[in-house]
């Protein structure tokens, strides 16, 4: 399996650290031309804005479509969630546009920028070590998109077919569980 950590900004070395504990080899990816042999996309947290618009003036926006087209896993992470919403609230710009969600960045307020929490993710663990650093919440989700996790009443993680994300950090953690499920899907779509 050949997956990529998207190495634009944020946290590349924490995601390819926990791939490998969950069993895969991963590379970081920086260039358009490096996304289509890819089996699996990681793109981390960091800032949406910085991470989107390298994205775009590299061209590395359209590569993933097409990757995302030929239904190749893609994972995000808090930032990386963001890039793939098709709507910002409060924000014309978006980034890739490929999951039918709505998010609201810096969701928690000034009082709670960052903390961490036990959630139950559905389909990966009863109880998740899950850490918001600024993070986005999910306020509205399309039809086709399953509801994994939620913290009090918000929307937290979220999977649409081969696409995943998460408000929370797993790869700041030391469980591997989040991203061995994601490599379940890279398996599956193989
Ligand atoms: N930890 C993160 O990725 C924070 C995301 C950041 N607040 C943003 O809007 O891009």
């Amino acid at each position: 399996m050949n997956i990529g950590v998207l190495a634009l900004q944020g946290a590349v070395a924490e995601h390819i650290r926990m791939l490998e504990k969950a069993g895969a080899r991963a590379i970081p990816v920086k260039r358009a031309e490096e996304i289509s042999a890819l089996d699996g996309l990681v793109i981390p947290g960091g800032e949406s804005t910085t991470i989107g618009r390298l994205m775009k003036r590299y061209a590395i926006d359209e590569a993933v479509r097409e990757l995302s087209a030929r239904g190749k896993p893609i994972f995000g992470t808090c930032a990386g969630l963001i890039v793939l919403a098709k709507r910002i609230a409060g924000q014309d710009e978006t980034y890739l546009g490929l999951m039918d969600i709505t998010v609201e960045r810096n969701a928690f307020g000034r009082q709670r920028e960052s903390f961490e929490t036990d959630l139950p993710v559905a389909g990966v663990a009863d109880r998740f070590r899950a850490i918001f650093i600024r993070a986005p919440y999910i306020r509205e989700v399309g039809e086709d998109v399953d509801v994994l996790s939620k913290f009090q009443d918000k929307i937290v993680a979220v999977r649409q077919g081969h696409l995943l994300a998460t408000a929370f950090h797993p790869e700041l953690t030391d469980d591997e569980r989040v991203h061995a499920y994601f490599l379940q899907m890279v398996k599956e779509s193989a």
